[in-house]
């Protein structure tokens, strides 16, 4: 079975700059696969080249053994890779119910699509599963705008992973979430590796530590290193690049 997803060779500059420069990985099924690196080292950018948000100059990007390299956005999401960045997928003036519930509705076929969204059953049960997984149940009705940043940040994943995406980009999940908040949503995703794979970027290096299956590290827009994490935290280019000492 081919890997879920594969990159090979990317790259890319922004005016002389390599922001990402001949960058290999392969991420496994139902494993949490985090890509670290210090500030600027290239992160958002292989994402970026990942999810179709831009395109590569050179390299490739496989979604279970199909070639998507220059494939938009768009289409890698219907592949069924679903990026979640902060909050950018949530209606803030829809609520919790209904965020999810039109997610859902993508696992419809298309001429299904535009049935009234009350009569999808599909997309009706995916909003109680979701309701109920990621413990919204009692704000199904309030607006999205009105839920606590934390709650926001668990709906954007919901709302994710509500039209079953084979793969999770997840860009910082816990950036401004408290203490408590970090620690339920790194249990959180943790749990979603039963039904999904997850690639993570992540700058708690505690979180990325406990929580990761394999690490890639960054810096200066090249892959330094990767491997489990034990490892990876006691490669000495790592802990030079990233952790600041020899
Ligand atoms: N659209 C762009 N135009 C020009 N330069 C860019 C652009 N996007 C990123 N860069 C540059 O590419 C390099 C990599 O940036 P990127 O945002 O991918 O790093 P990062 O590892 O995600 O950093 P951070 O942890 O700070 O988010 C940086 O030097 C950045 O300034």
């Amino acid at each position: 079975m081919p890997h879920v997803l594969d990159v090979r060779g990317l790259g890319i500059s922004f005016g002389g700059l390599k922001a990402v420069d001949d960058v290999s990985f392969s991420v496994e099924r139902h494993r949490i696969t985090t890509i670290i690196g210090p500030n600027g080292a290239g992160k958002s950018t292989l994402f970026n080249l990942i999810s179709g948000a831009l395109t590569p100059r050179s390299g490739k990007v496989m979604i279970d053994g199909v070639e998507m390299t220059r494939d938009s956005a768009e289409q890698k999401k219907a592949a069924g890779l679903s990026r979640s960045f902060q909050i950018t997928n949530l209606f803030f003036e829809l609520t919790v119910a209904e965020n999810l519930r039109l997610a859902a509705q993508l696992l419809e076929p298309p001429s299904r699509a535009l049935l009234p969204i009350r009569r999808s059953r599909r997309a009706m049960e995916k909003t109680e599963q979701m309701l109920e997984r990621f413990a919204l149940a009692h704000r199904r009705d309030e607006l999205a705008g009105n839920l606590s940043h934390g709650d926001q940040r668990r709906l954007e994943i919901a709302v994710c992973l509500a039209s079953e995406p084979k793969i999770l980009l997840l860009d910082e999940p816990t950036q401004g979430m408290s203490h408590a908040d970090t620690r339920d949503t790194a249990v959180l995703v943790r749990s979603l590796t039963e039904d999904v794979t997850v690639l993570l970027i992540e700058h708690d290096i505690g979180l990325v530590m406990s929580l990761s299956d394999h690490v890639v590290v960054m810096h200066q827009g090249r892959k330094l290193a990767e491997g489990p994490p034990n490892v990876v935290r006691s490669d000495p280019a790592v802990q030079a690049a990233y952790f600041g000492h020899r």
